[in-house]
């Protein structure tokens, strides 16, 4: 069996709360309040940059050229591209660059960031593979999920998150991920196999959060509420 079928067939309810989480229900329909969006896309630029940290230590880790090109790849691919989509939101909503990369993150995200970076950091490539899987396949699965609503990816704010998410080259780099997760645990033990499950739990539990974070407009309990 493989891995990833594994890990699908074991934690498919929690696996199916990020499908099922009243943002991206809302984000489907076209009716999510556009402050929660707004909230939600700065914060997710800011994951993003930490993100790339995550393949360039991919490529440093890389087993072989390979799987380095890929990482590379990723790299690239994610700061011209998927944080193109952001920036040309945060256009739309008045906000500068400048200001993006200036916001700071909101609890949830710090935590999730910093234990992905952690893995990616302290880990083995099967590891740091672990720590991409649940973030690359969760928005494949969503973006195909929501395309399929009818004018989803017509929606004149939603439209372009919708239609980038489900996009061929989006679901080629989910693919090559679970590909690459699969091959990296074949043969290995089973406290190894259990500990990729972990992180793999981990990541779709954060995943869930940063969803519930978003919608909640949630930075931190102890300040003042500020508009982001
Ligand atoms: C919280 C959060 N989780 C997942 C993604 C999606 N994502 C981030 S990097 C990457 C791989 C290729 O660029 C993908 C699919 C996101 N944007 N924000």
């Amino acid at each position: 069996m493989k891995f990833t079928d594994r890990i699908f067939e074991k934690y498919q309810s929690t696996w199916r709360k990020n499908h099922e989480h009243p943002f991206v229900k809302e984000l489907g329909a076209g009716t999510l309040d556009s402050n929660k969006f707004r909230f939600y896309m700065i914060q997710d630029y800011l994951y993003l940059i930490d993100y790339s940290k995550l393949f360039a230590l991919g490529a440093v880790k890389a087993p072989n050229l390979e799987v380095m090109t890929v990482f590379a790849n990723l790299l690239y691919y994610t700061m011209n591209h998927e944080m193109a989509l952001h920036r040309k939101y945060a256009s739309r909503f008045g906000i500068t660059e400048k200001e993006l990369e200036e916001a700071k993150p909101s609890p949830v995200s710090l935590a999730y960031t910093h234990y992905m970076l952690a893995v990616a950091q302290n880990g083995s490539i099967a590891e740091l593979a672990a720590a991409h899987f649940a973030c690359a396949w969760s928005y494949w699965e969503i973006g195909c999920e929501l395309a399929k609503i009818p004018g989803a990816k017509e929606h004149e704010l939603y439209g372009d998150w919708v239609k980038m998410y489900s996009s061929e080259e989006f679901g080629q780099s989910a693919q090559w991920n679970l590909d690459l997760l699969n091959q990296l645990a074949e043969g290995k033990q089973e406290s190894e196999l259990l500990r990729l499950e972990e992180i793999f739990l981990n990541t779709t539990r954060f995943e869930y959060m940063f969803w519930d974070m978003a919608y909640h407009q949630q930075m931190w309990p102890t300040d003042e509420k500020v508009q982001l």
